[in-house]
């Protein structure tokens, strides 16, 4: 169990360690690894981690859901990173999106393009 303890910690320690790993060896590093293998195998394993995510939700099994949730966002993470994309441009958005209402949201944007 890791000692951090919020969200933001986590999310943010390992981002750290995302970029730590763009000068690693990827025989060790299995996050250099996906970064000397490129964008696409990002991709993939987004793609195989968003459907074993699905799989895992339609089973009804929590703990799966879970670790298939966890290998999700951590790849999107690792996107992130290899975009050079800092946390916080995600996390800003986030908080520029919060306590609008997804409904009100899409009602302004559907004006905007009607004007
Ligand atoms: N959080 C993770 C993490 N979650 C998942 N994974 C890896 O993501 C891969 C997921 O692939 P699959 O589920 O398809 O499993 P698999 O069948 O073994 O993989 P493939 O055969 O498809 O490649 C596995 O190899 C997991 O070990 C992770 N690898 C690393 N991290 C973090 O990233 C840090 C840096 O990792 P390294 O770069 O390996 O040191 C680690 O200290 C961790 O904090």
């Amino acid at each position: 169990m890791t000692s951090l303890t919020s969200a933001g910690d986590i999310l943010g320690e390992l981002y750290r360690v995302l970029q730590a790993r763009k000068s690693a060896d990827p025989d060790r590093s299995y996050v250099a690894s996906l970064y000397a293998k490129g964008m696409d195998a990002i991709l993939k394993k987004i793609g195989e981690e968003a459907a074993e995510t699905l799989i895992a939700a339609k089973n009804g099994d929590d703990g799966a859901l879970v670790h298939e949730l966890a290998d999700l966002w951590f790849h999107t993470l690792v996107l992130l990173a290899q975009r050079d994309l800092p946390l916080t441009r995600l996390t800003d958005e986030l908080a520029r999106r919060f306590g609008t209402s997804g409904h009100a949201e899409k009602a302004a944007r559907l004006q905007d393009k009607t004007r």
